[in-house]
């Protein structure tokens, strides 16, 4: 930090220069930099580190003062928005606190066993199918350890670090079973395993696994039902016969109830991928019902099976096709799985499983006798090849140093492949569209002075151009791809993004947590979490979706000072992680923006300073000057806040929403807005409207984990609709409806029909009457509130 702190200008700056700026719009100005910053060239530094001093102006900002005044307002069009200077992006930051860190033994986890696959006792053709097919030849640990203890026919709860192949661990045994069965298997024998998984995407990919690892035996059939796929092809697939059954639980459980062709009497196997994370989203309703219903369906009661046999038992009664439900009783083996165990997992064992064997991936200290289940609850596992970085940074340098990272990793490395986890669908929508737009190739003008040039000309660099030069290109700031996946994007576009990644060597994938449980992306280089996850066990899966199967992969999380706790946490759990300076990463700007600013390769002071200013302002520049970008900007930051505050109890005292600035964190945002504008109200106005609602109750967690609560009423895609002219998330057959649920808008996994428009819990809103755009910055405000003020109704945001 100490570098950097030398090299900031930070003369305060107090006026700023407004200057209506050609091919703008009347009123819309753009901030200069003062001219005590302009005497310092860069050369006259004060030696002084980042520090919150007493301004009042932010105070103000943040307090909402104005907030009252401010009620009825509306995120404005440009021209009446108040200007607010890239300038003081280096001033009036907080100070980086410098952590004292502890020595972290990290758990470790041995990837692979010294087993080779030619050695397991399997089939022939699976043995030459997993080696050839699918370029396997040695043995995961926990392939290794939980093929006996599943073939036993046992109850099995198996944790293993993330991309150690428990997909495989668990889909083995099942089709070495089905197809050791003889007569053979038939499609007309019903389901015979069931795989609950938490998302879309992964259920498509765990089918695509049982795909490969069917290949030799034909006549085992898999097949996945999940949300936003038409029901109508799923049913005719089911009538045809399916022995391997995949899904989401919602879309499992609505096939179930009303799909007559679906047979479950035969089911031996039920796997439940992800459990924790099926429970934190609210699945844990779904998955019991799942079970009732099997259990209806086999045992002719909800409660379960009296008699239970194992399909491999010399005592299993042969498979009767014409047998009538309840008649054939089949044991059931019920599998569960997850890197992480928390205690919800532990909830959903109790409800699925019987005298389960527990398969723990992880080497246990030699010297340590005393681990116990809590242990293993409570320490986390990260794969050994995994590096993991932490960078604290102000807010207000959040953006500038997120892109200069991408600049950074994705221009001058080999390492340009990269996943960027944010809390809401809002914040994926908006920085897709911003990064792509500010980091992307864009028209510049180059007669007379160019738009950047204040800066420049604070700084005594500018050159003037010729009048008769063309409008030019600006080279792009990297080359590279951008991709965004949420649960409120069409199933189509899901699968083409996560296709299209998947099979891409290079690009960056920005998502909310619906990416975080058990994609396997190959190659990816880099994790970076540019909001924190809700829970430790989410930062486990999200940084795992890098450093698979033994391949190298790094991982860094910003945070911002005032959260610096949460390494902290990490580090108690066993999670070792290193620093990062941000000074580092910001100086990566350097060489890039001078790309078109020449003159900062010349600069020997505060060129680190002047170029992250420059991005910023084309940031805001961009915000600006675009009304739908600003619409997007503002839901995307008002959907940040709600975020902030709903934080669980785990993580709530390092993420604690007093601390938050909401200032320079609209900055983030590249708003320039003050945040009373933006979200219709100002913190204080927040704060006592979740303490003085009356009802004594809690402030709710708003959401699920990994950003449950999405983003504002409203929102088009980006780039088709202005904020004046929402449209509501949950589409059409919203069940919850214009005054419905909490109002979220939409859930962070968007579950078709969880979008909600209105107030808080069925009040129709007060908003109704106003325009639009004004109704939907109130809505914000309205439905933020509400988080604050009522407990959380456990709701579900799911992935059908
Ligand atoms: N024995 C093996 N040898 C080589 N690669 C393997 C082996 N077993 C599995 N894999 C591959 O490892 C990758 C990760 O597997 P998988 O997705 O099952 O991991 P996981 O443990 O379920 O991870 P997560 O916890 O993130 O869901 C897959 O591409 C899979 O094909």
């Amino acid at each position: 930090m100490s570098e950097l702190a030398l090299n900031i200008v930070s003369g305060p700056v107090k006026t700023f220069k407004q200057k209506k700026r050609k091919n703008q719009d009347e009123g819309d100005f753009k901030a200069k930099t003062s001219k005590k910053f302009k005497s310092m060239g860069g050369k006259n530094v004060q030696k002084k580190p980042f520090k919150r001093k007493d301004d009042t102006e932010s105070e103000n900002e943040d307090t909402g003062q104005n907030a009252k005044s401010n009620q009825e307002a509306e995120v404005s069009p440009r021209k009446d928005r108040t200007p607010g200077p890239a300038s003081s992006l280096f001033k009036s930051n907080p100070e980086v606190p410098f952590l004292e860190h502890k020595d972290v033994k990290p758990v470790s986890e041995h990837v692979f066993s010294s087993e080779l696959i030619k050695d397991m006792p399997i089939h022939a053709h699976s043995i030459a199918n997993l080696e050839k097919n699918l370029g396997m030849s040695k043995v995961t640990t926990v392939q290794k350890m939980s093929f006996p203890v599943i073939m036993s026919g046992k109850d099995t709860l198996v944790r293993s670090q993330t991309g150690s192949g428990k997909t495989i661990a668990y889909a083995l045994p099942i089709v070495e079973s089905l197809q050791s069965i003889r007569p053979k298997l038939q499609r007309s024998h019903g389901v015979q395993a069931v795989v609950i998984v938490p998302t879309r995407e992964l259920a498509l990919q765990t089918y695509e696994c049982f795909v490969k690892l069917v290949k030799p035996f034909t006549w085992i059939v898999p097949g996945y039902l999940v949300g936003g796929e038409k029901k109508k092809s799923e049913k005719a697939r089911l009538r045809k016969g399916i022995s391997i059954l995949i899904g989401t639980p919602g879309r499992l459980l609505d096939h179930i109830q009303h799909t007559k062709s679906l047979l479950l009497y035969q089911v031996r196997w039920l796997v439940i991928d992800e459990a924790d994370r099926l429970l934190d989203m609210g699945y844990e309703k779904d998955v019991a019902s799942l079970v009732r219903a099997l259990n209806e369906q086999q045992f002719g009661n909800p409660e379960g099976e009296k008699e239970r046999f194992h399909p491999l038992d010399v005592d299993a009664p042969e498979i009767d096709p014409n047998a009538s439900p309840f008649v054939c009783k089949v044991k059931r083996q019920t599998i569960m799985l997850s890197a992480t165990m928390t205690a919800s997992v532990d909830r959903l064992a109790g409800l699925t499983l019987k005298h389960p064997k527990f398969v723990d991936a992880a080497v246990i200290d030699e010297d340590d006798d005393e681990h116990n289940i809590a242990m293993i609850e409570q320490d986390l596992v990260i794969p050994d090849s995994l590096t993991q970085w932490y960078l604290l940074i102000p807010a207000k340098l959040r953006l500038v140093t997120l892109a200069s990272f991408i600049v950074w990793k994705c221009r001058m490395t080999a390492e340009r492949k990269m996943l960027i986890f944010m809390a809401t669908q809002d914040m994926v929508d908006f920085h897709t569209e911003m990064l792509t737009t500010v980091l992307g190739t864009r028209e510049k003008k180059t007669g007379g002075v160019d738009e950047d040039s204040d800066l420049e000309d604070e700084y005594g660099l500018l050159k003037k151009k010729d009048d008769d030069e063309e409008d030019v290109k600006d080279p792009s700031l990297v080359d590279i791809e951008f991709f965004k996946l949420h649960g409120n994007m069409t199933q189509k576009e899901r699968t083409d993004v996560f296709k299209t990644f998947r099979s891409a060597t290079s690009g960056v994938l920005l998502c909310t947590d619906v990416a975080s449980r058990g994609l396997d992306l190959p190659m990816v280089d880099w994790i970076v979490q540019y909001t924190a996850p809700a829970t430790a066990a989410d930062y486990v899966h999200r940084v795992g979706r890098t450093a698979r199967v033994g391949a190298e992969g790094s991982s860094m999380i910003m945070l911002c000072p005032s959260e610096s706790g949460f390494i902290t946490q990490l580090e108690e759990r066993r999670v070792k992680l290193f620093e990062e300076g941000m000074e580092r990463t910001l100086q990566h700007l350097v060489p890039t923006m001078a790309t078109s600013i020449p003159s900062l390769l010349k600069m020997r002071n505060g060129a680190t300073e002047l170029a992250a200013t420059k991005l910023q302002l084309r940031f805001e520049d961009a915000v600006s000057g675009r009304e739908d970008l600003h619409a997007m900007a503002a839901k995307a930051y008002v959907s940040f806040v709600r975020f902030y505050a709903s934080y669980p109890h785990e993580t709530r005292g390092v993420f604690n929403f007093k601390a938050l600035h909401l200032g320079h964190y609209a900055k983030c945002f590249a708003l320039r807005d003050p945040p009373s504008k933006i979200g219709g109200l100002g913190k204080k106005q927040w704060l006592d409207r979740g303490k003085g609602g009356g009802d004594g109750r809690q402030p709710g967690r708003g959401r699920q984990p990994g950003g449950g609560h999405g983003g504002v009423q409203g929102g088009g895609r980006p780039g088709t609709k202005p904020l004046q002219q929402p449209r509501p998330r949950g589409g059409p057959g919203s069940s919850r409806g214009l005054a419905g649920g909490r109002g979220t808008g939409k859930s962070q996994d968007g579950k078709p029909g969880s979008g909600a428009r209105g107030g808080p819990f069925g009040k129709p809103s007060a908003f109704g009457a106003r325009s639009s755009a004004a109704r939907t910055t109130k809505l914000a405000a309205s439905e933020f509130s509400s988080g604050l003020q009522f407990k959380k109704k456990k709701q579900k945001k799911g992935d059908d």
